[in-house]
């Protein structure tokens, strides 16, 4: 639904030039939800602006839904990006317009008929659950509100694709989980695609089918979430698993285990006891249920001395548990 081949963009502002996107490649399947993650500054926003052409790239190539958008010119652009919504994460919503005139106004932009809009904005409003406060203006919302009506906004042109610009970032957890509920709905009630850039793992753990690490202008991991857990020394489990500071354990090493996909199964820990009569001490950990997969991290302490150690390691391994020296 989504292909990008070889993107670059570079600013040349004032100082050294800043190569913001620096040869991405990245195809989204119809109706899956890919994350793009990574600090302030590695370039996601850029990224995502080169998507729906807000920002020309110097170089490659943005197909969405069979459109090559980089070979269009502005007349036909414009036309190309209505089958693309778009949601922010300050909402951009006209503060002296209601919720509902807010949607109505995106409907007008498209040159919808006025006699259409009104149980267009009704319909729209009640796929996002806001239909009670249609006529509530902006500063009288709740930050979840608005995000809903900026969802609804987004999806006023019947797009087939929706980007989304750290959409929860401005909320509280609750409602983040809110929204992230909606969108999920969303994508499997309107067959939606999503592109997102954000830099929560909440997200990325709620929402992504499948997620690219931005470092620098360039994707240093990407693939479906549930593939990238079971990868030894994947990031991505690091990232959203994080097990602290290596602490010392007298007389022991440390390993973190990585368990996703088919091997969610903690049994492994009593099979290195009754198996490899190994003593398991469990340092650090967490296991979670995410929308791709079950998945976690632990970090465990096993005798330095133990004769079993090797057989014991070594069959996890053959299990499909990544398995770590912790550093
Ligand atoms: N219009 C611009 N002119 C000059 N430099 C820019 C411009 N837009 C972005 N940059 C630079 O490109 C780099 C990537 O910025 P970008 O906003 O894409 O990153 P980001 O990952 O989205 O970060 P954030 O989450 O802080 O927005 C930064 O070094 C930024 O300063």
């Amino acid at each position: 639904m989504i292909r990008i081949e070889g993107l670059r963009k570079t600013f040349y502002g004032r100082g050294h030039p800043v190569t913001a996107v620096d040869g991405v490649d990245l195809t989204v399947a119809e109706g899956e939800v890919f994350g793009v993650v990574g600090r302030s500054g590695a370039g996601k926003s850029t990224l995502l602006r080169c998507v729906n052409m807000l920002e020309r790239p110097d170089e490659g190539r943005v197909t969405v839904d069979d459109v090559e958008l980089t070979a269009l010119r502005e007349d036909r652009l414009r036309r190309a990006r209505q089958g693309i919504g778009m949601v922010h994460q300050h909402f951009a919503l006209l503060a002296s317009r209601t919720a509902a005139d807010n949607v109505s106004f995106a409907l007008e932009v498209m040159g919808v008929p006025r006699r259409e809009r009104a149980a267009r904005v009704a319909e729209l409003l009640d796929l996002v659950g806001l239909t009670d406060r249609a006529g509530a203006y902006p500063a009288q919302l709740s930050g979840g509100q608005k995000q809903r009506v900026g969802i609804a906004r987004a999806l006023a042109s019947r797009p087939r694709v929706l980007l989304s610009d750290e959409a929860t970032s401005a909320l509280d957890p609750d409602t983040t989980s809110a929204i992230l509920n909606l969108l999920r709905g969303l994508t499997q009630q309107l067959g939606l695609t999503i592109l997102l850039i954000t830099h929560e793992m909440e997200v990325v753990k709620r929402l992504c089918d499948a997620v690219a690490i931005m470092r620098e202008g360039r994707f240093v991991e990407s693939g479906r979430v549930d593939q990238l857990l079971s990868r030894p020394g994947s990031q991505l489990a690091r990232d959203i698993f994080p097990l602290g500071p290596v602490p010392t354990v007298p007389g022991h090493l440390l390993y973190d285990i990585t368990l996703a996909g088919p091997v969610g199964d903690e049994t492994f820990l009593s099979d290195l006891t009754r198996r490899h009569d190994l003593d398991v001490r469990i340092v650090a950990g967490a296991v979670e249920q995410l929308e791709a997969a079950r998945a976690g991290r632990l970090r465990i302490a096993l005798p330095g001395s133990a004769p079993g150690l090797a057989d014991g390691l070594r069959e996890l391994r053959a299990a499909g548990f990544g398995v770590e020296e912790a550093r």
